[in-house]
């Protein structure tokens, strides 16, 4: 019987996998990952994302008996040396976005072809892949809105998803992949990571329970609650669709199963429009694949980051003296995650207060996020920065105590992460500075002490930024 080697790489799922289900068709299936090693940065995975993936892979490992080929090292070689030692006659895999892996994946086709092998790749984690979707005159949508209700929404449906294919595995695969997962060593040496175990159950299995229990509840108030940090309100699924344990495609029809096919309740609109927002991500990394690391609007280039040592790592830490940046990066730290708006939050102030450049927190979420994505982290940071497709104007700088007041009003998801405030009257939760000596000596802080006073002056240093930006809007 034929061999058919299914290369698992950020499709960590055996349902609606369209490489896997294709490789059960030609043959024995032999399922493999392969830990790149020739990654660099900025595209070697972070240390948050390497914990995931670490349990995913054991997840993926389990639905194959262990009989999952884990290897590290040149994927072109050690693919040629397991098509060799198993005399494999078919080699595939789902496709991804990112210009370093199209390089690296239409390298080995060629190089795999050349050795009789026969290749295919297939779509496995987007509803519509960017060479797909074009504007009439033939290039590439930069604002969102058209992209999306103009070019997506009149695409062919996408694929529904593929049930779990029925696979054999040829007998003289060892049942070895735990070893070799944690020969991989992939959870990081500093174990700042024991809290996630309790946000996060790793398994394809949860995802889908995940999705299930959102799209039976907290989807109709999608549209009010999402900006909520202390509320559930979200789906919690970004790490599950960026590991591929599940897919746009199983999100997509499960709430339209759910709701008839009916898009017009505004909490379903809105939902899939986020799960659109993804698509648009990939769509801007394929396109202009610099968009990690290139400012989208050349105009930036000119900008005057400033950068202080000091500065950042009281950001990263949470100690910038604004109660609801400190929850949002203690949030970050504490659970691998961070709510929307708060990442909006909290992004909006390193860029614009601190004027220190968005690389600089990219390359922070990076590390820190369980959910980290070459395509999502990067457009959203051109995004709140200002310097992205379709992003939000420069000038528009987020207040962030206006913000903590509006989504975050009794305080309890800044009481949840500071902590030292829980005592803190409501009315000086988002601006502890402004609380009379009375006030702060009853809540027992001492500011200074038990909590910082503010970086910088948040009116002046938002006219610092808008100088900034006039200067490079006058250049
Ligand atoms: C500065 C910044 C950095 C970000 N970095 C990442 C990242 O590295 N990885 C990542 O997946 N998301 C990133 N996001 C987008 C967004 O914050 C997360 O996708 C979302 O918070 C994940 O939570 P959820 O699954 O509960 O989202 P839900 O609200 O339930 O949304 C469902 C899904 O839609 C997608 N989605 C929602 N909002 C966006 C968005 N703005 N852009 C792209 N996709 C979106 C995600 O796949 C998400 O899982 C970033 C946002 C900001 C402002």
């Amino acid at each position: 019987m034929a061999k058919a080697l299914m290369w698992f790489r950020q499709d960590l799922r055996i349902t609606d996998n369209p490489a896997l289900s294709a490789a059960v068709e030609m043959g024995e299936l032999i399922p493999v990952y392969i830990h790149d090693t020739s990654l660099s940065q900025p595209n070697e995975p972070g240390s948050a994302s390497k914990w995931w993936l670490h349990h995913a892979l054991r997840d993926l490992a389990g639905k194959f008996n262990h009989k999952l080929i884990v290897k590290s090292g040149k994927p072109v070689e050690v693919l040629l040396a397991l098509c060799e030692a198993h005399d494999v006659e078919f080699v595939v895999w789902n496709r991804m976005y990112e210009k370093w892996a199209r390089q690296r994946d239409t390298q080995i086709k060629t190089v795999l072809k050349e050795q009789g092998i026969k290749v295919k790749s297939y779509n496995g984690s987007l509803l519509w892949e960017p060479m797909t979707v074009s504007k009439a005159d033939g290039t590439p949508y930069k604002v969102y809105t058209p992209y999306y209700r103009k070019a997506c929404l009149n695409q062919p449906s996408p694929r529904y998803p593929l049930a779990v294919p029925k696979y054999t595995i040829p007998s003289d695969i060892e049942q070895n992949a735990i070893n070799s997962i944690d020969s991989l060593a992939l959870l990081p040496s500093i174990n700042w990571y024991d809290g996630f175990e309790s946000h996060w159950s790793v398994t394809e299995e949860a995802a889908k329970t995940a999705l299930q229990t959102f799209i039976e509840g907290a989807i109709l108030n999608y549209e009010d609650d999402r900006n909520i940090p202390s509320l559930k309100a979200c789906s919690r699924l970004s790490p599950y669709l960026h590991f591929g344990q599940i897919s746009p495609n199983q999100i997509w029809y499960a709430v339209l199963d759910k709701f008839n096919g009916d898009m017009s309740d505004k909490g379903v609109d809105t939902y899939l429009s986020e799960i659109a927002w993804r698509e648009f991500s990939y769509y801007l990394l394929y396109h202009f694949p610099e968009i990690q690391q290139v400012n989208f609007n050349a105009k930036f280039d000119n900008f005057a980051w400033q950068y202080d040592d000091a500065v950042f790592s009281a950001w990263t830490t949470g100690q910038t003296g604004v109660p609801i940046v400190d929850a949002g990066m203690r949030e970050l730290w504490k659970t691998g995650y961070m709510h929307n708006r708060v990442r909006m939050i909290v992004a909006s102030y390193l860029v614009k207060n601190l004027l220190i450049d968005w690389r600089k927190g990219e390359r922070w979420f990076w590390d820190c996020l369980l959910d980290a994505d070459t395509a999502s982290n990067a457009a959203s940071w051109q995004w709140v920065a200002g310097s992205g497709a379709d992003a939000a104007p420069y000038f528009r700088i987020f207040n962030p105590v206006l913000q903590g007041e509006k989504f975050d009003k009794q305080g309890e998801y800044v009481k949840t992460y500071c902590p030292e405030l829980v005592k803190l009257p409501q009315k000086y939760i988002h601006k502890p500075w402004e609380a009379p000596a009375t006030v702060l000596s009853e809540a027992q802080i001492t500011l200074g002490e038990d909590y910082p006073f503010p970086l910088v002056d948040l009116k002046q240093s938002r006219q610092r930024a808008l100088d900034a930006f006039a200067a490079i809007k006058e250049a």
